[in-house]
């Protein structure tokens, strides 16, 4: 599952349990982006802190993995990169790239779209307030891209964020540990991690 998980939330999880139970898959690798670049317009957490806290929040789940292949890797993320080096490192696997609807949608806009559908396929998750475009489906092979109607959790990042910004609570929104991560290094606030070690390098 790709994603810029900052920070990562109930959503992404129950996305991704549904899928692995849907397809019986072996395990879900979280992949967090190093630089999503369709993002450049607001800052993006370091790439660190948004590893950790997917770590922090598929750690007690045994089928839940996170790779590093799109943070160690230089320059802009690109999905068709992700796809390659994991690959590489899992030759024999059967590769399901999981995806919200939303972004889904969006495929035909990233980087040598074409080839994407050659490599994995692609399982775009029901969001609350999005709806896939029908002609935009149509567009993607039928036999490499599933639908997958999972319950329904109307959670952003981007209001995870914007709450903690407030001081509004994000608990029960984002796994305990997560909650924890963001208090203790002051992600989303203008106030200095409490600290003299401060947050992760980036
Ligand atoms: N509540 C949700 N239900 C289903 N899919 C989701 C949900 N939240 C995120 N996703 C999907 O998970 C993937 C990674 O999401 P991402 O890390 O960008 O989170 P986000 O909540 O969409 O972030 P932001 O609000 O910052 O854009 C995307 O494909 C996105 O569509
Ligand atoms: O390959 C691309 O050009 C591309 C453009 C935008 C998004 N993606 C991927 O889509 C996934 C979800 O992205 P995001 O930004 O919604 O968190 C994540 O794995 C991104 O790397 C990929």
């Amino acid at each position: 599952m790709g994603g810029t998980f900052d920070p990562i939330h109930h959503g992404h999880l129950v996305a991704a349990s549904e899928v692995q139970s849907f397809f019986d898959l072996d395990e879900v690798v979280f992949v967090p982006t190093g630089q999503p670049w369709q993002k450049q317009s607001r800052q993006v957490s370091p790439a660190e802190d948004r590893y950790l806290m997917t770590v922090i929040a598929t750690a007690s789940n045994p089928r839940f993995w996170v790779s590093r292949v799109d943070i160690d890797r230089q320059g802009p993320t690109y999905t068709i990169d992700t796809l390659r080096d994991l690959r590489k490192e899992l030759p024999d696997a059967d590769l399901y790239f999981i995806t919200g609807a939303d972004a889904l949608g969006d495929i035909f806009t990233w980087r040598d779209a074409d080839e994407l559908f050659d490599l994995a396929h692609f399982v775009g998750c029901t969001r609350p307030g999005f709806t896939l475009d029908r002609s935009t489906l149509s567009g993607m092979p039928a036999d490499k891209v599933t639908i997958l109607e999972i319950p329904a959790l109307a959670i952003s990042s981007t209001d995870c964020r914007a709450r903690t910004m407030k001081g509004e609570p994000v608990w029960y929104l984002v796994p305990d540990g997560v909650v924890q991560y963001i208090t203790k290094y002051a992600l989303y606030t203008s106030a200095p991690p409490t600290s003299k070690l401060g947050p992760p390098a980036s």
